[in-house]
């Protein structure tokens, strides 16, 4: 079969692939010069919204109402979109095999295609409880969240629980965000996760012991410190009961899994140098193959503000880093080079009423402000403080320029001379900096 050309090709149509397509597009793409390969069905969309508003019982979020770049304020790019840009969108389409030498990549079905530059954005898989040992993993009615067709299986599943009871593993983004849609769908949930509190690679305790107040409050049932070992199933393969290590047992037909992610390097491992489990590139997010560039969740690349190499698992920087490549891209066709990627972390996450966002680095000492845990009417935050340097700033419920402030703070990382005056000043600290 005849090998096809394309002077780029972007290999994953996800948060990446999309902002991906747009900068191109900004930057001045000819019809036919740009190909994008997804092995999910729809056009490249804000997965953000798949454990938020999907899930809502409610004027849910459906596509094509949150395709990209609406999750940032742009333009909804529609598949018809990509076919004006002359774009050519290849869904259902799994890249199996890549040759980076003669510069070709083999899809499910046969097709070879060739590239000058490519683009990996591969993102991201779900680890399975069954990564873990965990007996009876492959029972039926046990669900994972990454991509809409996974979320589609889950609003049938809650449908069909109505009123009944679910059991979330993981006490990290997927299972605190779908502890929370559950329970809006008048389920009743048991969260089980081996740590001693709610997110504790972000949250401090003090902050997780406002978010799981919270959620007791609306029903939810938290067991700490212990893992499942084992689901029990009926005799139809469903599961029947979730077997705990502390040797408690929960009977569920539900089990919603958020046990972490991990970067999917598909047919590209092995063939770029990695670190920290992702393909390593540079501050142009160029792989070890000056031909080949990794963007988004699989990308591990220099921190400029850290002096390190890390792997974000967040959309702000797929978005970001997806841009950047592209900029990086065509100043390369011009003999010219970008400005170094300096990103200033963000997180943020939303559940029932509640909003908060984090910027920056959470090392050091932490100074918590505001209102006592479990009092839910006014705003709290909290900053990290190392060498006198305010490194991080974690707010919730704040306005859009509020947010804007603690961000500030995050990235001019403002001295201080006493940890007792952020506590006091709370955000009247970050809107003078
Ligand atoms: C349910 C959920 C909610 C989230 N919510 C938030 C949030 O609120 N805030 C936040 O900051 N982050 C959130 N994230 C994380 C964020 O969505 C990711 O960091 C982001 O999507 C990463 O973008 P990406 O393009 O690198 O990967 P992805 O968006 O995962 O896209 C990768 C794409 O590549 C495709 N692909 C993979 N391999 C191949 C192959 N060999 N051939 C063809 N196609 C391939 C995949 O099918 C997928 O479409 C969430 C993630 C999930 C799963
Ligand atoms: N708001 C957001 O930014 C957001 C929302 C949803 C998903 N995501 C992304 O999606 C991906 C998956 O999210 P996630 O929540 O699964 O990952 P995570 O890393 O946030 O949380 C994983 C949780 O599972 C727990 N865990 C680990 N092993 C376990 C086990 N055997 N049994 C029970 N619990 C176990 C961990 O202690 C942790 O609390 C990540 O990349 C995440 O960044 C982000
Ligand atoms: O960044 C995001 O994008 C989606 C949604 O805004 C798209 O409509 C979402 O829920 C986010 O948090």
């Amino acid at each position: 079969m005849a090998t096809i050309d394309r002077k780029y090709i972007v290999v994953g149509g996800g948060v990446a692939g999309g902002y991906a397509a747009r900068e191109f597009v900004k930057l001045g793409l000819q019809p036919g010069e740009l190909t994008i390969f997804s092995k999910e069905a729809a056009a490249p969309y804000e997965r953000p919204a798949l454990s938020k508003a999907y899930m809502f019982p409610e004027a849910a979020a459906r596509l094509p109402g949150f395709h990209v770049c609406v999750g940032s304020g742009g333009e909804r790019q529609l598949p018809d979109w990509y076919a004006e840009k002359g774009i050519e969108l290849k869904l259902e389409s799994e890249i199996v095999k890549a040759d980076l030498e003669n510069k070709t990549l083999t899809t499910d079905k046969g097709d070879v295609y060739s590239y000058g530059t490519l683009v990996i954005a591969t993102g991201s898989t779900f680890l399975n409880l069954a990564d873990f040992k965990t007996a009876g993993a492959d029972a039926k009615g046990i669900y994972y969240l990454r991509e809409v067709h996974e979320a589609d299986k889950l609003v049938d599943a809650i449908k069909a629980n109505k009123g009944g009871e679910a059991v979330v593993v993981g006490g990290g983004y997927i299972g605190l965000e779908l502890a929370a849609c559950l329970t809006i769908n008048k389920i009743k949930v048991t969260m089980v996760f081996p740590d001693p509190c709610f997110m504790p690679r972000l949250f401090t305790p003090e902050l997780a012991s406002f978010y799981e107040g919270y959620y007791e409050n609306k029903g939810v049932n938290i067991i700490k410190g212990t893992s499942v070992t084992a689901f029990e199933k009926d005799d139809n393969g469903h599961v029947s009961k979730v077997i705990l290590k502390d040797g408690r047992t929960l009977d569920s037909t539900l089990v919603v899994v958020g046990v972490g992610a991990k970067p999917l390097l598909g047919p590209f491992k092995g063939l770029l140098e990695e670190e920290k489990g992702g393909i390593k590139v540079d501050a142009s997010f160029k792989t070890s193959d000056p031909n080949v560039y990794a963007v988004g969740d699989i990308a591990t690349f220099p921190m400029k503000m850290y002096g390190d190499t890390r792997r974000v698992e967040h959309v702000d920087h797929a978005r970001k880093s997806a841009m950047q490549a592209v900029q990086a891209i065509k100043a390369a066709e011009k003999g010219e080079v970008v400005d170094e990627y300096d990103y200033l972390p963000f997180f943020y996450s939303r559940s029932f009423d509640l909003s908060w966002q984090f910027y920056g680095d959470n090392v050091g000492e932490t100074v918590h402000w505001g209102r006592e845990a479990g009092t839910p009417d006014s705003k709290f935050g909290a900053y990290w403080v190392k060498d006198n340097r305010v490194m991080g700033a974690f707010l919730e419920g704040g306005s859009p320029d509020e947010n804007k402030l603690i961000a500030k703070v995050a990235r001019e990382q403002p001295s201080v001379n006493s940890t007792q005056d952020l506590v006091s000043a709370g955000l009247g600290f970050a809107s003078k900096v």
